[in-house]
């Protein structure tokens, strides 16, 4: 380094001094940091997670895609309280997934988060009408006394208002379209009002135009009933549609597309959106495939500091034994 570039110390208060203020811990709906879960199946070990770190704020909508196998669907049965990761932490709203006693994980799958499946059958039971699946989770939380029952009846309509299906509150799944069956799906999860729902390829047995309109429904969700929404999903339409893209690859989030809505001098409204690499907590990243094959760079990498930014180059340096 020479005398003219700052040192590491003056970078250092610099960056500080012009950071935003961190997100206060109030605001985090999800924080998972390191997560593991290794799977044994007939001797051999398969590590579905490895070290996975994801914050996901109060009130955000979050699509989370990936190629199969990369462990989306692993990571969402943990924060459901379907499975125990093997290690690291995972809290959702001040539950501690790994911590939790049978009681309170009983507690937490009934009140504190919703699920919605992709296999629309899978969501609803199929004897009971759409309000009857609605109204159960409610029962089940065994919430009595005066008012009860009132008060089940006007969250049940409430939820067939919002998701658009109060003329289909009669009906049995058998007699409903896999698309109103998703409507009833999300509000059967919505029930007991749940700060998180949590949705695994929710749009994947529908067609492209039904499926749009699902996801308009989580929308709706999340904005009117302030659900912090988390889905899963390969539809590239649902992923454009959201404010964050969390991409995870080998059991880690790799890279992450936060998109906003810019307005310009002529008051004409646009979405930018911006690719970020995950930085983990011993300073790995996972620079894009393109990027290093672009510049054919592989093993090595040379790393320099620059006043606001880390500079990667390809390793050009002579092999000292050659
Ligand atoms: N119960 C299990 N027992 C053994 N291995 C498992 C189990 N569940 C998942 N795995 C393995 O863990 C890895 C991650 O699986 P996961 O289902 O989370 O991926 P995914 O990203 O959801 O894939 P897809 O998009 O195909 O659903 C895979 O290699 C899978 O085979």
């Amino acid at each position: 380094m020479n005398s003219e570039q700052p040192t590491y110390e003056e970078l250092r208060r610099q960056a500080l001094a012009a950071a935003e203020p961190r997100t206060r811990r109030a605001d985090t709906a999800i924080a998972c940091d390191r997560l593991v879960r290794i799977f044994s199946a007939d001797g051999v070990e398969v590590q579905a997670l490895q070290g996975l770190e994801l914050a996901v704020e109060r009130g955000d909508l979050v699509a989370l895609v990936g190629a199969s196998g990369s462990g989306k669907s692993t990571l969402l049965n943990i924060l459901a309280g379907l499975d125990v990761p093997t290690a690291g932490s995972a809290t959702v709203e001040g539950f501690d997934l790994l911590g939790m006693s049978a009681k309170d994980r009983l507690r937490y799958r009934r009140e504190a988060v919703g699920f919605v499946w992709q296999q629309t059958a899978r969501n609803l039971l199929p004897f009971l009408t759409a309000a009857q699946n609605i109204a159960l989770p409610m029962q089940l939380t065994g919430r009595r006394g005066r008012g009860a029952a009132g008060r089940q009846a006007d969250r049940v309509a409430r939820l067939l208002e919002a998701l658009e299906i109060s003329d289909l509150a009669d009906r049995r799944p058998a007699e409903l379209s896999g698309g109103q069956q998703q409507r009833v799906a999300i509000a059967v999860a919505m029930a007991n009002d749940p700060a998180v729902l949590l949705a695994d390829e929710p749009t994947g047995e529908l067609d492209s135009e039904t499926g749009a309109a699902i996801f308009e429904a989580f929308r709706t969700v999340n904005r009117e009933l302030g659900a912090t929404v988390v889905i899963v999903t390969h539809d590239p339409l649902v992923a454009g549609e959201v404010r964050r893209t969390v991409a995870i690859r080998d059991g880690r989030t790799s890279s992450e597309v936060l998109r906003r809505t810019v307005t310009d001098e002529h008051g004409a409204e646009s979405v930018s959106e911006r690719e970020y690499v995950m930085l983990d907590r011993t300073g790995r990243v996972q620079l894009p495939h393109k990027f290093l094959e672009a510049l054919g760079m592989e093993h090595r990498v040379a790393v320099d500091l620059a006043a606001d930014h880390i500079e990667v180059r390809p390793d050009t340096a002579q092999d000292p034994s050659a």
